[in-house]
């Protein structure tokens, strides 16, 4: 695995010289440069199990936040560490507060407050990694539409430490099935979005539920100046450690400019002409990323979609099955931006434009991770052109235009495809060869040329499918305000039913399971309790980003933010 952090610049920096409550010191802020050539894992001062685990997970270098967090943590700093996606701050984090865990104390004794239940369960799944040579150390994720009844059972029992959504957490806190006096190390992972969903009072009601001396860290790739508040409020002189790459991103960014009704085709071809194997497609409403899953499944891609309308147990289905493979697209909202982190995605696609540059940030920061290379593109019209301006100011990156990828790029790939599935029959010799034998030789002794045989034999295995869908196939997805009870007429997309670039297709796919039909993007699982309580949160939470939204629709009327997502 290449590394890119070993060759970039980074350098840390006061962005948040906040003093802390009472008049204390200003903040300091840490050169995570300087640590970073000379550092290695046993310089940080983690004990040996915590180690360990950090060779087992293939880890050789820390990374610069981690250089940075991880010696600041142990020394008992409250701190504010920022760096890029995909980047490690997990571990900058969790390492130091598993090695600091009393085992003799069954109590919990660390809590980690992110914004969305995957990355509860992600991060409580890394840090069971991180904490595997500390046998009896127990981590919990809590998150809404999971058993209430299981995390009770588990609270019970005695957990050293929770990582939660700030309601499932606030849940169990006023039933008293957790208490929360004992904590000696928190942190608010993806902090500002925590702060963006309007989890704040949930969070400053947990906080008010711990001790005061413990230590604090927020963590995020983005740091608003809002973040400032919380920072000032909560953290005793907290020191920052900002990393900065000079160089280029693993992520390289394009966009295409198009038409609305060009969207799904571009889309489509996209997907065709790479052979990216885990892609996630961003669309900003739920019924969207619905519609584009089901008419993606039509056209024979692996696609589900994710989104906050799906029972938690599907969502959790969905992210496994494309961890697995099984899945080569991901069609969500937001929910997909933050954290997640899935190692073989290595394209996103912007199919609508978020609001907002951090969120941008996010969500093409699910690619490219750990030093790896990814690809995001962004589909915009002439008038979105003025957000990609902004990303580049913002982000200091370049971002390209690409054009959508014509008919014969697309049938290349899809050659290149069904050559690799006769090459593997024949390097296979299967038996079941063997009838075609004697079939091919009768065609050569009617007169025929072997080659000519094999080419016919090769068209009516490869069907249309090295044929690509043009514009004119595809019905495109009209933007939500404009459907209406005439959305029923029957896709002409269907007619591409089965003529797909995934068939089986790539050799390598063929064995990975079974494709999603139409109906598995479109799954429900049946509610429970905890999950109607959370609707009633995203309710309430998209109550209020609507209300943002439209400020910054205004806003950007006034030539100052964020495009309208739809022309
Ligand atoms: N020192 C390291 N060496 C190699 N890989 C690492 C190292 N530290 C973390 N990783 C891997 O890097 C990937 C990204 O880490 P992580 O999810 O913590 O990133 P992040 O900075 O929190 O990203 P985001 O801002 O998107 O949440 C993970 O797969 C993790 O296992």
């Amino acid at each position: 695995m290449r590394l890119l952090w070993r060759l970039a610049g980074v350098k840390g920096r006061a962005r948040h010289p906040f003093s802390g409550t009472s008049g204390a010191p200003m903040s300091t802020t840490v050169d995570a440069a300087a640590s970073v050539p000379t550092s290695t894992f046993d310089q940080l001062g983690l004990s040996a199990p915590i180690l360990n685990a950090v060779t087992d997970a293939g880890y050789d270098t820390p990374t610069p936040i981690q250089a940075g967090a991880i010696p600041l943590l142990l020394a008992g700093h409250d701190i504010i560490g920022q760096a890029r996606t995909g980047t490690g701050k997990t571990a900058a984090f969790a390492l130091p507060m598993l090695d600091a865990i009393d085992l003799s104390e069954r109590a919990v004794q660390g809590l980690i407050l992110t914004p969305t239940r995957e990355l509860a369960v992600q991060i409580a799944e890394a840090m069971e990694s991180y904490a595997r040579h500390r046998p009896g150390l127990t981590i919990l994720p809590v998150y809404g539409g999971a058993s209430m009844m299981g995390q009770l059972h588990a609270l019970r029992r005695g957990v050293h430490v929770v990582v939660g959504t700030p309601g499932r957490v606030l849940d169990h806190l006023r039933r008293q099935s957790l208490r929360l006096d004992k904590v000696q190390a928190l942190v608010l992972d993806e902090a500002d979005e925590m702060l963006r969903m309007g989890f704040i009072d949930d969070v400053e009601t947990i906080l008010e539920a711990t001790p005061t001396e413990r230590r604090t860290a927020l963590f995020s790739a983005t740091m608003p100046r809002a973040i400032e508040t919380v920072a000032r409020k909560h953290l005793r002189e907290p020191q920052s450690v900002t990393i900065e790459s000079h160089h280029r991103t693993t992520i390289e960014q394009r966009f295409i400019r198009l038409r609305y009704p060009e969207k799904f085709f571009a889309l489509d071809r996209l997907l065709r002409a790479s052979d990216h194997e885990g892609v996630l497609v961003f669309a900003q409403r739920r019924a969207d990323t619905e519609e584009i899953a089901q008419k993606l499944c039509e056209l024979g891609h692996r696609a589900q979609a994710l989104n906050g309308d799906l029972g938690q147990q599907q969502r959790e289905l969905v992210l496994h099955r494309l961890r697995e493979r099984q899945l080569d697209v991901v069609v969500g909202t937001d929910v997909a931006a933050r954290g997640l982190d899935v190692d073989h995605l290595s394209l996103v696609v912007n199919y609508d434009l978020p609001f907002d540059v951090d969120t941008y940030t996010h969500r093409v920061g699910r690619t490219g991770r750990a030093g790896r290379e990814g690809l995001a593109v962004s589909l915009v019209s002439n008038r979105q052109m003025a957000f990609i301006r902004q990303v580049e100011r913002q982000m200091k990156v370049s971002v390209k235009p690409m054009q959508v990828p014509s008919a014969a790029d697309v049938e290349h790939r899809a050659a290149e495809i069904h050559a690799a599935r006769l090459r593997e029959i024949l390097v296979a010799k299967s038996p079941e060869l063997s009838p075609h034998y004697n079939l091919v030789k009768a065609l050569v002794d009617e007169g025929f040329h072997m080659t000519e045989v094999a080419a016919a034999a090769s068209l009516l295995a490869a069907g249309d499918t090295l044929k690509p869908p043009t514009l004119a196939d595809l019905n495109p997805i009209a933007p939500s305000s404009h459907r209406n009870s005439g959305g029923n007429k029957k896709s002409r997309s269907s007619r591409h039913r089965g003529r797909s670039k995934g068939r089986g297709s790539r050799s390598s796919k063929s064995s990975r399971g079974p494709r999603a039909s139409k109906s598995a993007s479109d799954p429900r699982a049946s509610k429970s309790a905890g999950d109607e309580r959370n609707e009633r949160k995203d309710r309430k939470t998209s109550g209020r980003l609507a209300t943002r939204k439209t400020r910054k629709k205004v806003s950007h009327r006034k030539g100052q933010s964020p495009p309208r997502d739809r022309d």
